[in-house]
């Protein structure tokens, strides 16, 4: 399998209202695995993409032509879903404009059967493991992760006790990761569901506390499936480990199109740091591919996306990537620089290898890695600190220098004065830059072996934990949620609901639920005077309940928050 190519699809969703209601033209055909897009100002100018897949999903299930979620599950999550099995790491990412399809196809609709990749995978994962229940040698595991990328910084989506951004590591033995990112072990394809429905609220609150739609930020689905194989012959465990990213990119525009300006330009540019980067690896990676001797340099580490994605984009992973398309000619510029985008993206190769035993190895040479500095901190003379201090946090100099000086917490004042000047001695010693280095490498190193050494129940207590701390958030919010003929919302008994539109487009069909604290609507002046409780699509399906409005008024409200006022308005 190795120096397999990245697999590329591209897909075009049919026209929004606001695109019928402009009478737009489509700018896209689609035959074969061929997609042609035609100027619309130069009819003779069409050009023409070859990918592995072009998926028409313009018009509706009844022209033969369409693609289904199921069509597109099928050919790529069925076979990432395979590599996942036989061992390799395998990451799906999604491309495209905002507004262009790309949560539909990762994350799609819960109603209707319209669910997307990351949930049609997840269920065939647990599907796959339950027809191979009888084979007693074989056993399963799986741990999810899902963070934000959104301004070069990462949140944790699962864990509502990491509030702040985490931290971006690089550790020599593990390559990049993300500090304390959190790791849930779950059991089941509804636990599964929970992690995610919870993950993408959690987007949705925070895109909303900065006045933005979730559209600007990366998010990152990680699954790690461990499979063990026991050999009741040799008593030999075998196991593989594979990682399964699933990434909706931000949407892809550029700043100037937006017509963004100061703040939110600064963003923007900060956001498409890490697309531009991505873009940049990309076409470096597609260079080396042409070029026969001298490689040229991947700036992998200009953004956070890129560093964290690293293995996937050229490294050891099988990859694939849907670039989502709009159809209309207004887009003709952002749908060509996408087209084009995927174009290159085919010229990577990646050289998956199967992980086997990876724990097993990664503990002893992370264990070789804690003695080498421990030796280290021992020639240095820092040997005490390390036996008794080194899972102290950084910084605590009066416990270092207590456990350095070996004196009793309530020293004597002649005592102090004597420790004091030992402190300033050892501190200049402890904290020499070599010296600091090893000490936080060694904590480092410890606080990965700890992780990777907590058992399988450890895991599923502290996921419960942060699961009662997640239910404990939203019980302080006001919030009760429950499943309404399919459609989801979520409604608290003590507080007025209300239905907000999430784009400036009035036209535009994803709404958020809010209501109003307790304060009342005439009350409701800025943004703290709002909860969000809900984020869905508003279509046939899902329409506005007159029995939703403030004080029992019998009628729908929308607000718009600008400049963090609340501005009010009935349907
Ligand atoms: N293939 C499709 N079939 C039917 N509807 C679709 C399809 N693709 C997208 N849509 C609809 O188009 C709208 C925009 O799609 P979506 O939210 O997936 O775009 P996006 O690229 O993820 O945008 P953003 O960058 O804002 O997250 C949604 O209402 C979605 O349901």
């Amino acid at each position: 399998m190795a120096g397999a190519s990245v697999k590329v699809a591209v897909r075009v969703r049919p026209f929004n209202s606001r695109e019928i209601g402009k009478d737009s033209k489509c700018i896209i055909q689609m035959s074969g695995n061929t997609t042609t897009i035609l100027n619309p100002k130069q009819p003779k100018e069409n050009k023409s993409f070859n990918f592995d897949y072009s998926y028409w999903s313009h018009t509706t299930p009844e022209d033969i032509n369409y693609a289904s979620q199921v069509q597109v599950y099928k050919d790529i999550g069925e076979e990432m879903l395979l590599h996942a099995f036989e061992g390799y790491n395998v990451c799906i990412f999604a491309y495209g404009q905002t507004g262009s399809g790309k949560s539909y196809t990762m994350m799609g609709r819960q109603e209707q059967d319209q669910q997307g990749i990351i949930p049609l995978l997840c269920e065939d994962l647990f599907t796959k493991f339950n027809d191979s229940n009888n084979d007693n040698s074989m056993s399963y595991s799986v741990e999810v992760s899902y963070m934000e990328i959104y301004c070069e910084r990462v949140r944790d989506l699962l864990n509502p006790k990491n509030k702040g951004n985490l931290r971006v590591r690089e550790h020599p033995l593990m390559g990049p990761y993300v500090e304390d990112l959190s790791k849930l072990a779950v059991t089941s394809y509804n636990d599964i569901q929970d992690l995610m429905d919870s993950g993408n609220k959690a987007r949705t609150v925070a895109a909303t506390n900065m006045n933005e739609t979730s559209s600007r930020s990366h998010a990152v689905f990680n699954i790690i499936f461990t499979q063990k194989k026991h050999d009741m012959d040799t008593e030999n465990t075998l196991e593989k480990v594979s990682k399964i990213s699933l990434v909706d990119l931000a949407g892809s525009e550029r700043a100037d199109s937006t017509g963004a300006k100061g703040t939110r330009l600064k963003e923007g540019a900060n956001i498409n740091k890490s697309l531009t980067t991505l873009g940049k690896v990309i076409s470096a990676l597609a260079e080396n591919k042409k070029k026969k001797k001298v490689e040229s340099f991947i700036p992998y580490r200009d953004s956070v996306l890129t560093w964290l994605l690293r293995e996937n984009l050229g490294g050891n992973s099988r990859t694939a990537m849907v670039a989502a398309l709009s159809p209309a000619d207004i887009n003709y510029d952002e749908t060509l620089s996408t087209l084009r985008y995927a174009d290159r993206a085919k010229q990577i190769r990646c050289n998956a290898v199967i992980n086997e035993d990876p724990n097993n190895r990664l503990v002893r040479e992370l264990k070789e890695e804690v003695s080498r500095l421990k030796d280290l901190l021992y020639a240095q003379g820092l040997g005490d600190i390390i036996e008794s201090e080194c899972h102290v946090s950084r910084g605590d100099l009066s416990t270092v220098n207590h456990a350095m000086t070996g004196m009793s917490p309530s020293p004597s004042l002649s005592a102090l004065s004597s420790r004091a000047a030992s402190i300033s001695n050892l501190h200049d010693r402890i904290f020499s830059p070599a010296s600091e280095e090893a000490i936080e490498r060694l904590k480092e190193t410890e606080k990965i072996i700890a992780e990777l050494n907590e058992t399988w129940e450890e895991k599923l207590r502290r996921t419960e934990a942060i699961r009662m701390e997640r239910e404990a958030l939203l019980a302080e919010m006001g919030v009760a949620m429950r499943e309404d003929g399919g459609t989801l919302g979520v409604f608290s008994p003590k507080k007025t609901p209300h239905l907000v539109n999430l784009n400036e487009d009035p036209l535009m069909s994803e709404c958020l639920l809010y209501y109003i604290k307790d304060v009342g609507r005439e009350n409701a002046k800025t943004r703290q005077d709002i909860v969000l409780s809900g984020h869905f699509i508003r279509d046939e399906h899902c329409t506005f309940s007159s029995t939703i409005g403030p004080q029992g008024e019998g009628k729908d409200w929308l607000f718009s928050l600008i400049n963090d006022s609340v501005i009010w308005s009935q349907i």
